[in-house]
């Protein structure tokens, strides 16, 4: 086998076992996704030589079938209704003629294919060593490439050559970050035509006339409202009694009447009791809240209840790993990401709840884990300041605890919530929407729940608010910027900090 020269010279040479070689490195990272990608940029500017296996393309969930893909076409659909709002509300003589669909997915797949070939030329300037092959553990710190199926190559970036099938054994630490797959519900198979998951949905030659989105997390809201700018009949099922179960019950009552309104048919405390494949789409039954059989016949089903941690080929127990209950490799601590088994780490999707399975979550838990294995002492990643953004129209963005969240603790709560048309800009944006924010009284801010229009963009001054437990009076010192969405923001602190301006 031709190795690539090791880049330290401290490091021992490569050494060759009968019948399969064995290189030497210091950490191993399984998986290319931003959680194991985050860790091998981090660890090798940090001087540590990394191999990094990804049996698929680097980038993971997140670049090429999740946030990026997802996020390029919900930006089309906004400029879709802002066709409309230009029409409705402000004279503008438009109409949209069509969708050009080659067009549309062309510039989708342009800004995932720069963003790709971006992570691969990051990972060859930092010296990462990519096996392109499936990762089997053969012991704690030791991995073979699945030669299997696999196209195995070994390359420094991109204009690497293809290698022998390799094995490593990992002087310092092996990072698990082999992320998730949608979850998938017995009968409901899907075909990646009538019945598809967030892996086929935008990747069909367009999009369908009608579909029926099953599961109201982020993906059921995003997907259904891209669906419903682009013109599909959109029915939203949601086990749960109302949608994004997780967020502040303001911000899912808020969503739901929003979506209503552009025509997004919502079922919350619904169940899909059957679905049945034909040549023209699906029929499916859906019971809603009440008791009623609802029959409907759609063009796609798409399944987005959840996602499952991919662990299939790895050989967990090789390593002396075993899988909590639901799949997940837990860490036995968590400030260090690290399992019961010493030197063996764990990032991204495949780590259970707190970490909240967002791709921003497992960057930073790639830095730690780098940080950690580089000999610092870096803090532990702080879950409860992790922002979560929802990007239909209108969007969510949240930090911190909902107002159930905070009383059920115990806190004494104060909470003041606005409109976000309270502001001159927001009536400009005409979108409604609201401010939300929790606090302890006399005590830190302890969530801010936003809804409308960026608010994607507008969560980061909450994360470094609750991140940093200021106080609302804190807060209201600081002077927003006028006219802005943001104001909405001030204002909320304004009333919380006891200095209403326009909330009286
Ligand atoms: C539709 C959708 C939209 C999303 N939108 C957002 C968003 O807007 N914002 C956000 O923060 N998050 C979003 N997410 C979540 C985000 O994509 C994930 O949190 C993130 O991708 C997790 O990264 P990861 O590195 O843990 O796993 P992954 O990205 O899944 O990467 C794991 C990698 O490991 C590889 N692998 C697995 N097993 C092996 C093996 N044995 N050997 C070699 N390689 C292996 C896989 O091929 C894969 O490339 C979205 C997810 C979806 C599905
Ligand atoms: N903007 C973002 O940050 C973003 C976007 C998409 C996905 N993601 C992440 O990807 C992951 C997966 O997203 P998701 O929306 O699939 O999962 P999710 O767990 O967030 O939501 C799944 C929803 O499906 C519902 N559900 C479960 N079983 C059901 C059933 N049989 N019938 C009807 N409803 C059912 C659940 O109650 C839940 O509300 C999450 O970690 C999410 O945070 C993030």
């Amino acid at each position: 086998m031709d190795v690539t020269p090791d880049r330290t010279a401290s490091r021992p040479p490569h050494r060759t076992q009968s019948p399969t070689p064995v290189g030497e490195t210091d950490v191993i990272v399984i998986g290319g996704g931003t959680g194991g990608y985050s860790t091998a940029l981090r660890a090798a500017a940090l001087g540590l030589d990394v191999v990094l296996f990804e049996r698929d393309l680097v980038g993971g969930t997140c670049l090429h079938r999740g946030c990026i893909p997802s996020k390029a076409m919900l930006h089309a659909a906004e400029l879709v209704d802002g066709v409309a709002e230009a029409r409705d509300r402000w004279g503008v003589k438009a109409t949209v003629d069509g969708i050009d669909w080659a067009a549309l997915t062309g510039t989708r797949d342009d800004i995932v294919a720069r963003n790709h070939r971006g992570v691969e030329a990051h990972l060859a300037r930092a010296g990462v060593r990519v096996v392109r092959a499936s990762a089997r553990l053969t012991g704690p710190r030791t991995v073979t490439a699945e030669p299997a199926g696999a196209r195995t190559a070994m390359t420094r970036g991109p204009a690497g050559a293809a290698e022998d099938a390799p094995a490593y054994r990992a002087r310092r630490a092996l990072v698990l970050a082999t992320g998730s797959r949608p979850r998938l519900l017995p009968g409901l198979v899907p075909d990646g035509h009538r019945i598809v998951t967030s892996d086929d949905a935008l990747f069909a030659p367009g999009l369908p006339e009608s579909v029926l989105v099953l599961g109201g997390g982020a993906i059921g809201v995003e997907y259904a409202s891209l669906h419903r700018s682009m013109g599909a009949r959109v029915v939203l099922v949601e086990a749960a009694d109302r949608l994004l179960p997780l967020e502040d019950a303001d911000v899912s009552r808020h969503l739901a009447r929003a979506l209503r309104k552009r025509g997004v048919e919502v079922l919350t405390g619904a169940l899909l009791t059957g679905a049945e494949t034909r040549d023209d789409g699906v029929r499916a039954v859906v019971r809603t809240a009440r008791g009623e059989d609802l029959d409907l016949g759609v063009e796609r089903l798409l399944v987005a209840v959840g996602r499952t941690p991919v662990t299939d080929g790895l050989d967990l127990a090789a390593a002396g790993l075993t899988t909590d209950g639901r799949g997940y490799v837990p860490p036995a601590d968590w400030a260090r990401l690290e399992t019961a088994v010493p030197g063996v780490h764990v990032v991204g999707d495949l780590l259970p709840p707190p970490s909240p399975g967002l791709a921003h979550a497992s960057f930073a838990e790639g830095l730690l884990v780098a940080e950690l294995l580089a000999g610092g002492s870096p803090r532990p990643v702080d879950y409860a300041a992790v922002p979560r953004v929802t990007y239909s129209s209108p969007q969510t963005a949240a930090v911190g605890l909902t107002e159930r969240q905070a009383r059920d603790r115990g806190a004494d709560v104060v909470v003041n919530s606005m409109p976000m048309t309270a502001v001159a800009k927001g009536m400009v944006h005409g979108q409604g929407g609201m401010v939300k924010v929790v606090a302890e009284r006399h005590g830190p801010v302890l969530g801010v729940h936003l809804v409308g229009p960026n608010v994607s963009e507008m969560i980061a001054e909450g994360q470094l608010i609750v991140g940093w437990d200021a106080e609302a009076a804190d807060v209201a010192q600081h002077v927003h910027p006028h006219p802005t969405l943001s104001e909405a923001v001030g204002e909320d602190f304004l009333t919380l900090g006891g200095r209403a301006l326009h909330q009286v």
